[in-house]
């Protein structure tokens, strides 16, 4: 057996010198090209030598890469029956997926009419031979979809694992295992079995992998649907969402790159979340071509870093706010525009700015000038406040954002001044009353004053300005009325008391999707369009490589699109349960005319009111036809983890499905009862599984307690994590420690969900630490996760 193994690994090592042969001479190709190119000078039209340099960038990245960055570049290969035609594609495959009639003969023996090389991106021989397919070539697909029921064309399924240029290991399936299949004359060896399981079983880092060499058939499904319309993913945790969402990118990328590079978003509910899989798509060779964000960093300027307690999270999330944000928009414009360290929070505050006082405006407050004087035609004309106030709401009743609004203000301020001149019954002609007009308007308009006027009585409002402004209670409850209870206005107004008044300030994940929807109310003017300075090396480092026309290159189309921040072609949502309803319009606000991939598990939902999400998520994703997926099989957990989270489910959301786990590690979760002081029980148990595991180690806490946590393992090295329980989502760790599940449980109208995500972070073992809350067993097992739970003890 050892001498079939070490054979397959010098054939497939034969083949990746091969590879590596070809790529060399490619370069070498390119670079007696660019000599050449260089020899001849001024010869080569300007436009052979640009494409002659990307030639040898194309090639240079190329080797980089598969020297330096891809550690398994070449990672599986499938040998196939003759197709029904012997049709070819562009990558030199034939592509038929089913094999012809007479492939099999009668006795039951086979000849392997093709052998394809599956790797991160696709090689030519010189004579176009397919040397290696790329992942994500139609060519590709038997290899994740074929299975022993539908193997279509594939006998042999091969995993290679290796590492830079050598072959370490191979791992076959055989999907017609009935067969007699020879290749080249000779038997089809077979070696090894699991290759999934093995990839399962590596311990896990604080980076998530990619998982290109092992793609199951139900995912190979998702990524590869048709872009088209809204594709909707659900599986339980561990069922490759994420993963399956990251090689979607990156497939839709080599489907149409002109039509997705820059243009793909991907939103993400965590800044840990992105962290831990920003590094795939790099893996994948698509580095910088797709938006990773985390939902609070979607607005430009803004990052959330602040927590809102549950409560005030509530309410801003709830697309009530849409209203409440319109009226203080509005609201906000009777502040006047007191310079930004004094607008807003105190009503009574500071005094008028200098430049307006000798409008008649009062020396305080530093409310919006109550009158208006102006000297027209020799005389004084004044608006008084009741006039200014008609004004105001006539300018108001137009539909366009606040800010856009200030031109129709300034126009009925001129017509009521005009009014109020009587210089409209000094002529009847109407040509000379047209004159006459446009005379006093230009009069008005030269006055430095009127300008400061409206400067103060129609401010340009920022959205941070609005937010800060909100932060007063009365003000708020005001603003609110009939739409917020007392009690969640007065929740909302002390949760951003944290900003200064002009909105600087800590800013939490639901105050970022607040600017948003602020930015729409209030929009902003336009102003000159800053031109890209041209950097000379642009056409020399090549990066037009897959845009021979000239009109746009993809960096350019990217950096114009990240420019301009308003719209993506594609926009992909991770964990997509968990976005409230203002986030999903702040979401919906970046793809309106995108397609999109929403994945997501309702059953980890901490959102406390689903109805009301999925309303708002039915509106941004728009009345595209929909196309659904469910995964079904958990790759992360063991099975012994599972079933204890599916005892929470069963609580959480009854009659739910769970997901079928893989596999088994023959451990069982471990319960422990914590002592005093809570953090010593802590601490030893995730230095026990620190001894016990090669990766990683997270330690899972109530959100009150995730500064105390973090104390708690001081010391203990890099390896271990302290999670707040909603920090835990989309993460997983080869070995978890949630801490008082009855806390965990108790801290949200989610609890229960939040729970079931803490409990499925493990890929091997799983300790629970019961605290003061948790009523514990004789087995320490706390009575929330226990198989035969007493309803009452819900705390319901
Ligand atoms: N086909 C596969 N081959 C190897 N590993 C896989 C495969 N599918 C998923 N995994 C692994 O299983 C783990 C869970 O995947 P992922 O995080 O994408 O699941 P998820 O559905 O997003 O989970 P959750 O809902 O809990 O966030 C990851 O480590 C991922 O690499």
């Amino acid at each position: 057996m050892a001498d079939v193994r070490d054979r397959e690994i010098s054939i497939e090592q034969d083949h990746l010198d091969g590879v590596y042969r070809r790529l060399e001479e490619k370069i070498q190709e390119a670079e007696f090209l660019m000599r050449d190119a260089a020899r001849r000078g001024q010869v080569g039209t300007p436009g052979a030598l640009a494409e002659r340099d990307a030639q040898v960038f194309r090639a240079g990245i190329h080797l980089n890469r598969l020297n330096n960055e891809f550690e398994d570049f070449l990672f599986g290969r499938i040998d196939l029956l003759l197709g029904k035609d012997g049709e070819k594609g562009p990558d030199g495959a034939y592509t038929s997926v089913e094999p012809a009639d007479d492939a099999v003969h009668p006795d039951g023996t086979a000849d392997i009419a093709e052998t394809l090389h599956i790797g991160r991106i696709g090689v030519l021989d010189a004579d176009y031979t397919p040397l290696v397919i790329d992942w994500r070539a139609p060519a590709a697909a038997p290899f994740y979809r074929s299975t022993p029921v539908e193997p279509g064309r594939v006998v042999r399924r091969r995993v290679i694992r290796s590492k830079g240029r050598q072959v370490l290991g191979v791992e076959d399936d055989l999907m017609r295992p009935e067969l007699t299949a020879r290749l080249a004359g000779e038997p089809l060896a077979v070696v090894g079995d699991g290759a999934l399981m093995a990839a399962l079983g590596q311990a896990r880092s604080h980076t998530m992998r990619d998982i290109v060499a092992s793609i199951q058939a139900e995912q190979d499904r998702v990524i590869r649907a048709p872009a088209a319309s809204v594709t909707l993913v659900e599986g339980g945790p561990g069922t490759g969402k994420t993963a399956v969402a990251l090689h979607r990118a990156a497939y839709l990328l080599y489907q149409d790159r002109r039509r997705y590079a820059g243009g793909i978003l991907i939103v993400s509910p965590t800044p840990l979340l992105v962290s831990y899989t920003e590094g795939v798509l790099p893996s994948l060779g698509e580095e910088g071509q797709v938006a990773i964000r985390a939902l609070g960093s979607l607005v430009d300027g803004a990052e959330a870093t602040a927590y809102d307690p549950p409560a005030a999270a509530r309410v801003k999330g709830s697309a009530r706010m849409v209203q409440v944000l319109r009226r203080a928009a509005r609201g906000a414009l009777d502040l006047g525009a007191a310079p930004p360290a004094r607008a807003g929070r105190d009503e009574e505050a500071g005094e008028a700015p200098e430049g307006q006082l000798d409008l008649g405006l009062p020396a305080a407050p530093a409310g919006p000038p109550e009158r208006l004087r102006v000297v027209a035609f020799g005389r004084r004309v004044e608006l008084d406040a009741a006039e200014l106030g008609r004004v105001r709401r006539d300018a108001l009743s137009g539909t366009a954002p606040v800010n856009l609004l200030r031109p129709r203000a300034r126009r009925l301020l001129l017509d009521a001044l005009w009014a109020r001149s009587g210089g409209a019954g000094r002529h009847q002609d109407p040509e000379l009353a047209a004159e006459l007009r446009s005379g006093f308007d230009e009069d008005i308009l030269s006055e430095d004053s009127f300008t400061a006027f409206l400067d103060a009585w129609w401010p340009e409002l920022t959205p941070r300005a609005v937010l800060a402004a909100m932060a007063d209670e009365k003000r708020l409850a005001r603003w609110s009325r009939k739409v917020l209870g007392q009690g969640e206005a007065r929740r909302v107004a002390r949760s951003l008391s944290r900003l200064d008044p002009a909105g600087e300030g800590p800013l939490s994940v639901h105050d970022v999707a607040l600017l948003d929807e602020l930015e729409a109310v209030l929009g902003t003017p336009p102003r000159p369009r800053r031109k890209r300075e041209a950097d000379p090396l642009d056409h020399l480092t090549g990066l037009q490589e897959l845009m021979p026309v000239r009109e746009e290159t993809q960096w350019e189309r990217a950096e114009r699109l990240a420019q301009e921040r308003t719209e993506y072609t594609h926009v992909i949502v991770d964990e997509a349960q968990d976005l409230t309803p203002m986030q999903w319009r702040m979401v919906g606000r970046r793809g309106r005319q995108a397609t999109w991939t929403v994945v997501g598990d309702p059953a980890q939902s901490s959102w406390s009111d689903p109805d009301e999400a999925a309303a708002a998520r039915e509106e941004a994703l728009g009345n595209r036809p929909r196309r659904r997926f469910t995964l079904t099989v958990n790759y992360r957990n063991p099975a012994e983890i599972a079933e204890l989270a599916s005892r929470v489910l069963a609580l959480a959301m009854p009659g739910s499905p769970s997901p079928r786990a893989v596999r088994s590690t023959g451990v069982e979760p471990r319960f422990v009862v914590a002592g005093e002081p809570m953090g010593e029980t802590v601490r030893a148990e995730a230095a026990r599984l620190l001894e016990t595991v090669d990766g990683t180690v997270g330690v899972v806490v109530a959100m009150e307690r995730r500064e105390q946590a973090a104390r708690w393992l001081a010391g203990l090295g890099e390896r271990v994590v302290a999670l707040g329980s909603l920090e835990a989502k989309g993460l997983e760790y080869d070995a978890t420690v949630v801490v008082s599940p009855a806390e965990v449980a108790d801290e949200s109208p989610a609890g229960l969900r939040v729970l079931y995500v803490a409990l499925t972070r493990a890929t091997q073992q799983l300790t629970v630490v019961s605290g003061r809350r948790d009523q514990p067993d004789a087995d320490g097992v706390p009575d929330l996760l226990r198989d035969d739970v007493p309803p009452e003890l819900l705390g319901e």
